[in-house]
């Protein structure tokens, strides 16, 4: 269990955490969200005792980073920031991290093999990959066992393949019921892999939801339309109440319609129908429409466009 609690960090003029308040809880692996520079590193590097907050607490366990002994045996991390020295092998990188937080050595060799590096334990760290730097992060925090893991976009530089192997040890970290927090731009990989989302933007939270609720509650259908007749399809739902809109590749998109009635309203026009499919929205969608509405619909790197905040779907459409 994380708790953070009234959060609060300054750099000068600017407070890029604000007041943060939240629990991440055992069992799930949780998304953590905000377009850049919205707070996420500087709140995980609070969370590990790196930066000092101004204000409030982050406990890791019920105790503060600073009084955990041995604290790899309690939280395993991965920051951007986090590099080992790039002359140590993997292996004997990993055995001074073991030593020094008293883990057996045994460890090092499971860690090594969890993660797809045991044929590369003796070659010094300065010759890896971008995946396999992340690959020997990823062991290091793995390797006291903790029930806790805090990692900051580990999917970067990793292939296709790492993404999945990575997708399958977050899910299987939680289900053995420890605390995943993890943050990513990559939103496709995190509808797949996060139970629960907080989100921030500008250092405030904005959601903090089960995943399935985030998308339900701000998630807006809608039903996608393929016939030969799109245009004329297109002019009848109108006509009915509806919005649709093309898709890049001739589609209809259809907000304020059931397919049920879309179905009718085909049928009744002679239009053939080669898809008809409901849709709750991606996760990029949505969260882009929350950003947008989170910091009034600007300024927000990576998110504040307005035309996209009011529905990526529909900022790549055009009506008809
Ligand atoms: N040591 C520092 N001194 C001054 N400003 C800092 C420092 N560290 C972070 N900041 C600022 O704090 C804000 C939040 O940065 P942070 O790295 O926590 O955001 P982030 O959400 O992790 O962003 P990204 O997604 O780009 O990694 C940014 O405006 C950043 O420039």
């Amino acid at each position: 269990m994380i708790d953070v609690e009234d959060l609060t960090k300054r750099y000068g003029p600017a407070t890029v955490v604000g007041g943060l308040t939240f629990t991440v809880r055992p069992g799930a692996v949780t998304g953590f969200l905000g377009p850049n520079g919205a707070g996420k590193s500087t709140t995980m590097r609070m969370m590990l005792g790196l930066t000092r907050p101004d204000a409030g607490s982050a406990r890791i366990g019920g105790r503060p980073y600073s009084e955990l002994t041995h604290p790899l045996r309690h939280v395993g991390a991965l920051l951007e920031t986090s590099a080992p020295h790039r002359g140590l092998t993997a292996r004997d990188h990993l055995l001074w991290l073991a030593r020094s937080n008293r883990i057996a050595r045994g460890r090092v060799r499971e860690v090594l093999e969890t993660v797809g590096l045991a044929d590369a334990a003796r070659r010094r760290v300065g010759t890896f990959s971008l995946g396999m730097g992340q690959r020997l992060g990823l062991a290091a925090a793995l390797l006291g066992d903790p029930p806790v893991l805090v990692l900051d976009e580990p999917v970067n530089g990793l292939d296709t393949e790492g993404i999945r192997w990575l997708r399958d040890l977050l899910r299987s970290m939680a289900a053995e019921g420890r605390t995943v927090l993890v943050s990513s731009h990559l939103m496709a990989e995190m509808s797949r892999v996060a139970d629960h989302l907080v989100v921030i933007s500008r250092g405030r939270l904005l959601a903090d939801t089960g995943m399935a609720d985030f998308m339900q509650r701000h998630g807006r259908p809608y039903v996608r339309v393929r016939t030969p007749h799109a245009e004329r399809l297109g002019r009848e739902l109108e006509r009915h109440g509806a919005t649709p809109s093309r898709t890049p590749d001739g589609a209809l998109d259809v907000v304020g319609m059931t397919a049920a009635e879309i179905s009718r309203l085909a049928a009744e026009g002679g239009s053939p129908l080669h898809e008809l499919s409901t849709h709750a929205g991606s996760l990029e969608e949505i969260y882009l429409q929350v950003i947008g509405e989170g910091t009034g619909g600007g300024g927000a790197a990576g998110g504040g466009d307005p035309g996209r905040a009011a529905g990526g779907r529909e900022g790549r459409n055009t009506h008809v």
